[in-house]
């Protein structure tokens, strides 16, 4: 029954390195890392410019005009008589500054829009889209020129202008990552447990845009400090104190008489700039091969299903159904006492011809301690049944029509903070596809302990207890080396044996659990399927189990309700509808897959009697 640990040394040398911090890649880098040192050591000099000279960079002795380097004046003097190395350090300050600010301002408005239009998609995204392209239309350098003139030569405002209309750079790349991270597996796990929208987006959004922001920002600071650089040598900017550009526009005029002039700022200018690309580029390939578990194409996940449901039913034709016999009575009952109770549940999108119902009237229900078994081919409804009753329908999706109700609580129309509250504590979810729903970023421990603080209000150090104590319930063999691991080091297995943990952690009243072992081999599969069954009984949950294996039904479900076109068409208890099934769909569903048609014997009983161990 336990399942053999895979060590966590097993997974690859390329993927603990990739699985380093964002410090510890920039250090393992060498050009990363000396190109980081050599921003780090210019940006403390400018900053600690008063103690580094010995000269105010705006006051002018012509009598020391154009001396060359000296003790004392380092890098010479300038036409009028300042130290150059003053005004070189100083100047940095206008430069990095403005350029830093036109960055912060920039990132400050891009980031966040990108955040909130990728991950909310819809009018939102289409209007800030709008504005986005509108101003990467504007002349970048007409607006400067424009704001000068209208006031002033201030660098602080002019970078600031030129912040806002960089932020459109950064908007589309995070809007672009974000859009497709939203619909990452984990993300949905993440809003399964109950965890509020600042931390789903603080917590698993934002860290899969950090490196290409970075990246990203190196590379806009060089434009950035090009264009401070360029309005000031164009004379455009603020004459009267010193930086680089203004530098090279006074080495210009000089040329001809102290050509040595115009070396200091350009050399500035060149290490700057050559570092930022460096460094963007270093980070770059230090994180081009970083592992992502994407959320698998339905294509890929369908062919994974078909390849380990050894008794999965092919499915067939609904053209064969398609004069659509209608359902067996009581098809659509909803026994007394149901822990969980829906009825008359459709789930419509947006279709050219308006609203399409892709669920069209099902009814069912669980009680304590029972197992009802979802069953239907592909597309007949099962998930968008589930993901409707755990209020997580896709974008577009909803519910439009019919009741939920879990423990005397109606759902639909519940508020999204009340729906988060029920999320893990009454109804918990378990998933397909156990590795795409466990964030590759964080460690498992972590993604176990916060939704457990969040949702049962534990400490830190109970929620770590009740955590390993789960892990070590569900049969994992080492909880503390499991709870330490990064998803990437254990196994599909323990993924799904890990989930199972995090979502009976709370004591639900209702588990939904969609193809649990769909994503995994054989052997796994009879494992998992056993500690669900030890679980339900152990926990006295209503669980509702979809499936399109008649072979776990027979196995594990003590009632069972078959799908077709999103309508349940026929629902009894296993024994009666493998031993009669009534519906020419249901008939055509067992003899397309079912060899051994007899289900458990522990299974032919009553849902409301007792377990009899004796005829296990
Ligand atoms: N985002 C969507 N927009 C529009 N229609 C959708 C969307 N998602 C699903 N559907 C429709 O809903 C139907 C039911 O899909 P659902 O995923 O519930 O099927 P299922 O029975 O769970 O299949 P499977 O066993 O393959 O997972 C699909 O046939 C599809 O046409």
């Amino acid at each position: 029954m336990t399942q053999a640990l895979e060590p966590a040394t097993a997974a690859p040398k390329s993927a603990s390195a990739q699985r380093q911090g964002l410090g510890s890649r920039i250090a393992s880098s060498p050009m990363a890392a000396i190109s980081l040192g050599v921003l780090a050591f210019i940006v403390l000099a400018v900053i600690l410019a008063p103690l580094l000279t010995r000269f105010d960079p705006s006051v002018s002795d012509i009598g020391q005009a154009l001396l060359g380097p000296s003790p004392e004046h380092w890098l010479g003097t300038d036409s009028a008589g300042r130290d150059v190395f003053s005004r070189i350090v100083y100047g940095g300050r206008i430069t990095l500054g403005g350029a830093a600010l036109a960055l912060i301002v920039a990132m400050a408005i891009g980031v966040t829009t990108g955040l909130f239009a990728g991950y909310f998609g819809g009018a939102l995204d289409s209007s800030v889209d709008w504005v986005s392209n509108l101003l990467i239309a504007l002349p970048n350098i007409m607006i400067l020129l424009a704001v000068r003139a209208a006031w002033g030569s201030n660098v602080w405002l002019s970078m600031t202008v030129f912040g806002v209309l960089m932020a459109p750079g950064f908007h589309r790349l995070v809007r672009a990552i974000v859009s497709g991270v939203r619909n990452e597996l984990y993300v949905d796990a993440a809003r399964v447990s109950g965890l509020s929208l600042t931390r789903i987006l603080g917590r698993h959004v934002l860290v899969a845009i950090r490196a290409p922001i970075i990246i990203y920002a190196a590379l806009a600071g060089v434009v950035v400090i090009g264009v401070q650089s360029g309005l000031d040598f164009l004379g455009l900017g603020d004459v009267t104190v010193p930086s680089w550009g203004t530098m090279l526009n006074e080495a210009l005029v000089n040329l001809y008489i102290a050509p040595g002039l115009m070396l200091w700022p350009g050399i500035a200018l060149g290490v700057v700039n050559a570092a930022l690309i460096i460094f963007g580029n270093s980070l770059r390939d230090a994180l081009e091969d970083r592992p992502r578990v994407r959320r698998r194409s339905t294509s890929s996940a369908k062919q994974s299903a078909k390849k380990n449901d050894a008794v999965t039913p092919a499915a067939p034709e609904p053209a064969a159904f398609a004069g659509g016999q209608s359902p067996v009575p009581g098809f659509d009952e909803v026994p007394d006492g149901s822990v969980l109770a829906v009825r008359g549940l459709r789930v419509g999108y947006p279709s050219a011809d308006g609203i399409k119902d892709v669920v069209n009237g099902v009814s069912l229900g669980v009680r304590r301690g029972e197992i009802l078994g979802l069953v239907g081919e592909s597309g007949s409804g099962k998930t968008q049944t589930a993901w409707a009753i755990l209020g997580l329908l896709p974008s577009g999706g909803r519910v439009t029509g019919g009741t939920i109700e879990i423990a005397g609580q109606s759902l639909p129309g519940l508020s999204k903070g009340a729906m988060r509250s029920m999320l893990g504590k009454k109804v918990a979810y378990i998933p397909q596809e156990p590795m795409s729903n466990l964030d590759p970023s964080f460690k498992i421990g972590f993604q176990l302990v916060e939704p457990l603080r969040k949702q049962l209000g534990l400490s830190a150090k109970d929620a770590k207890a009740k955590a390993l104590a789960m892990l070590d319930r569900v049969g994992i063999a080492d909880p503390q080396r499991t709870f330490d691991s990064y998803p990437h080091q254990i196994s599909g297995g323990m993924a799904q044996r890990v989930l199972i943990a995090g979502a009976v952690a709370c004591d639900p009243d209702v588990l939904i659990a969609d193809e649990p072992t769909t994503a995994l081999d054989v052997t796994v599969q009879a494992e998992v399927l056993d500690l669900l069954r030890e679980l339900q009984k152990e926990k006295d949950m209503a669980v509702v189990m979809v499936t399109h294996n008649f072979g776990v039904v027979a196995d594990l479900c003590d009632r069972v309700a078959v799908m077709k076109l999103g309508q349940i068409v026929e629902q009894n208890t296993v024994e009666v509808l493998f031993a009669n099934p009534q519906h020419p769909y249901t008939r055509m569903l067992l003899e397309a897959g079912l060899e051994d048609k007899t289900p458990r014997t522990r299974l032919l009983r009553p849902v409301d009697e007792p377990l009899q161990e004796a005829a296990l």
